[in-house]
């Protein structure tokens, strides 16, 4: 299949944006052991179909490589014959995209995130009450509270992505698969890292709060 200059375009910048955002991830340490994957969204958008620049499965994300990206549609298979493999999760890509509509989805694995999902799990959701870096979701309420909505890990990928659409709340960005990532999304790159930045800095608040109460 031919594919359009436009396109083409839309591609390039998409894999230049994904280069930029995982190299400075990447030097945080939050993509250890080859963990994490990330993606934006390419041209038109509808429901039933759209594309998406993703990660490559399996790759060391702190090295940069031709190989890193490649495209996939509404169903997470490759529209080009690349011979590359989309991240082992790009079905939860593709029901976050399709539920939200979103322009970049960003999931990575830190010790913070994993371990204040264990922490909350029975409850479902990690409870932030009052902490300004919630404006990092653009909820400027005094005093605002929030609940984070953590969803099972099943090692069959498809059995989580069956559970996104029902599990994303108004004005929270993200959900979080207990003790295994966060996954965070907005309008465009920029916006799902700022988004992303203000999770983790809340599952590292959240943690060390709930330290000094014992
Ligand atoms: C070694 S981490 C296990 C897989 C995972 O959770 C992840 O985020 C990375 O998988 P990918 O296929 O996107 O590289
Ligand atoms: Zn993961």
């Amino acid at each position: 299949m031919m594919i359009s200059a436009l396109r083409l375009e839309e591609k390039q910048q998409a894999f230049a944006e994904l280069t930029e955002i995982k190299t400075t991830l990447a030097a945080r340490g939050w993509f250890p052991a080859t963990s994490g994957n990330l993606s934006i969204r390419v041209g038109d958008f509808s429901p039933e179909q759209f594309t998406f620049a993703i990660t490559s499965s399996g790759k060391d994300k702190s090295v940069n490589t031709p190989s890193d990206f490649l495209l996939v549609d509404a169903q997470g298979k490759p529209t080009e014959t690349t011979g590359l493999k989309p991240s082992a999760e790009t079905l939860i890509h593709c029901e976050i995209y399709r539920a939200t509509g979103c322009g970049a989805i960003f999931h990575v694995h830190t010790v913070f995130n994993n371990i204040v999902s264990e922490l909350f799990w029975e409850r479902q959701s990690i409870p932030v009450q009052g902490v300004e870096l919630i404006k990092g979701f653009n909820i400027w309420e005094e005093d605002a509270q929030i609940e984070i909505p953590i969803l099972p890990n099943y090692a069959e990928i498809p059995r989580i992505a069956v559970l996104v659409e029902k599990a994303i709340v108004p004005r929270i960005p993200g959900i979080m698969l207990r003790n295994h990532g966060i996954y965070a999304w907005g309008a465009n790159a920029f916006e799902a890292k700022r988004h992303l930045e203000a999770f983790e800095y809340l599952f590292e608040y959240v943690y060390r709060m709930e330290l000094l109460k014992k």
